[in-house]
């Protein structure tokens, strides 16, 4: 397995420093190790107090892990002052660790400083030259050179400049310049390499730099290129960042496992609703009760607390020789009436899961009462039923279609109601 090791401070509020580091590296499928250089008593509005850890206990810390555990790339956050900068270099070069990556942490994003200032020096002089990539935001880009930046320009030329100071490969970051792009620069030493993305309107950005870092370090332990790791890990901020976690009151962290559980309840949803449309196929009757161009199959997730956590085919259902068929994999928030239902409906009741829309005939409705399913017709507002009923019957309007709706556990079980309704109905 790939192995990474973090050298950074550790934020108590969990956004920031060791704590999405370690989130990243696991979430980039990296074995994290890591050094506290600092324990900061920290929430999302700001740092209330620095505890330094000793240097010879981070270099106590150090011996312990790379006489052990062989890492594959390292990076630096937080390291507050210059004793610390220094033992850290040393062992770093003791122990040849080469695809390091440096964020030269400075203050934190409340304002609070998180580097002495006498310490910049000793990060210039002793850590920069070790570094593969040094990632300094414009704040800190502008202490280095001791002037300020204020344009993508202005970015270029200060990228080119830190790289004199020893760096193999500069990414001057500039989440801090105005503008709807949050472009990044990033020089190899040869080319200038623009790194853009649209800027999202979220206020949780706690850790963003952090985030970065340990992700440049996670592809770098994997064999990425600089230039690969640094576009990749550009990605995996921006999603981390849109899954931004709503936490405190300050500003709230990124979320470095965010796309990675998406992905992970997008496979399980489709995997629910993949079954429940083959519950559906094996009852060719059920072809017969789909409202044209409408029926779907809907599954909630644990929680759903909007449309983006129903998931459901992203067409309707169709009838094709006799049998169901779907036109695509599943997706969440389709758009696709009535997924609004599902949310509302497992939302006052947690244990409904699954939804299929069907077809309404006023015999139907009377099948489904027929096998005892538990059958309400609606009138007036959904949203004010005090019971979820396993059949809900809309009866059709000068506005709208009529429809039959079946709630239940999982897809697969709506769907097994549904072959039952449709059995009965045909007298099958
Ligand atoms: N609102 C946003 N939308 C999209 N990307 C963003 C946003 N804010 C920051 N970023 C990106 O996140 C990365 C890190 O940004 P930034 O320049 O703010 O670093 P930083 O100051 O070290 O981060 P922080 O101090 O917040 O931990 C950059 O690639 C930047 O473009
Ligand atoms: C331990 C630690 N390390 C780094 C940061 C910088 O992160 P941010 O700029 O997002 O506050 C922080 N706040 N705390």
């Amino acid at each position: 397995m790939y192995k990474a090791l973090t050298i950074a401070g550790s934020d108590s509020g969990g956004g920031a420093g060791i704590q999405t580091d370690l989130k990243t590296f696991a979430a980039l499928g990296v074995y994290g190790t890591s050094v506290i250089t600092a324990l900061t008593a920290q929430n999302t509005k700001g740092v209330h107090g620095i505890h330094p850890v000793p240097p010879d206990f981070i270099n106590c810390q150090l011996e312990a892990v790379l006489s052990d555990i062989p890492v594959h790339a390292a990076k630096t956050g937080m390291l507050g002052d210059a004793k610390t900068i220094t033992a850290v270099a040393d062992s770093l070069n003791k122990h040849r660790v080469s695809n390091l990556v440096v964020d030269p942490v400075m203050v934190a994003q409340s304002g609070d400083r998180l580097l002495q200032e006498d310490a910049v020096d000793a990060l210039r002089d002793k850590l920069l030259p070790h570094a593969l990539v040094v990632t300094p935001n414009l704040p800190e880009a502008e202490v280095l050179l001791g002037r300020q930046i204020t344009t993508v320009d202005a970015m270029v030329a200060a990228a080119r400049e830190i790289r004199l100071m020893g760096p193999r490969h500069v990414l001057v970051k500039g989440g801090h310049l105005e503008g709807q792009d949050m472009v990044d620069i990033f020089f190899d030493g040869r080319t200038i390499h623009h790194l853009s993305e649209k800027k999202l309107d979220t206020p949780h950005t706690h850790g963003t730099g952090c985030t970065y870092a340990a992700a440049i370090a996670a592809c770098l332990a994997k064999n990425l290129s600089p230039y690969d790791a640094v576009t990749r890990a550009k990605q995996f901020i921006t999603d981390a960042i849109s899954h931004g976690i709503c936490v405190g009151g300050g500003y709230g962290p990124t979320n470095p496992m965010g796309a990675l559980l998406r992905e992970l309840e997008l496979s399980r949803a489709s995997q629910a609703l993949y079954k429940a449309l083959a519950a559906l196929q094996k009852t060719p009757a059920c072809a017969n009760i789909l409202a044209d161009g409408r029926s779907n199959i809907f599954y909630s997730l644990e929680g759903a607390n909007s449309l983006e956590d129903i998931a459901s085919f992203p067409t309707p259902l169709y009838r094709c020789h006799n049998t169901i068929a779907q036109a695509g994999d599943p997706v969440f928030a389709g758009g696709l009436y009535p997924e609004e239902m599902l949310l509302q409906a497992h939302q006052k009741d947690a244990r409904i899961r699954g939804m299929i829309n069907l077809r309404y005939t006023p015999e139907m409705a009377l099948a489904a009462s027929a096998l005892n399913y538990k059958t309400v017709k609606l009138s007036g507002d959904f949203a004010k039923l005090s019971e979820i009923p396993e059949v809900l019957v809309i009866e059709p309007t000068e506005e709208q279609e009529g429809q039959i709706i079946l709630f239940a556990r999982t897809p697969q079980e709506a769907a097994q109601k549904t072959a039952g309704l449709a059995r009965s109905f045909s007298g099958c």
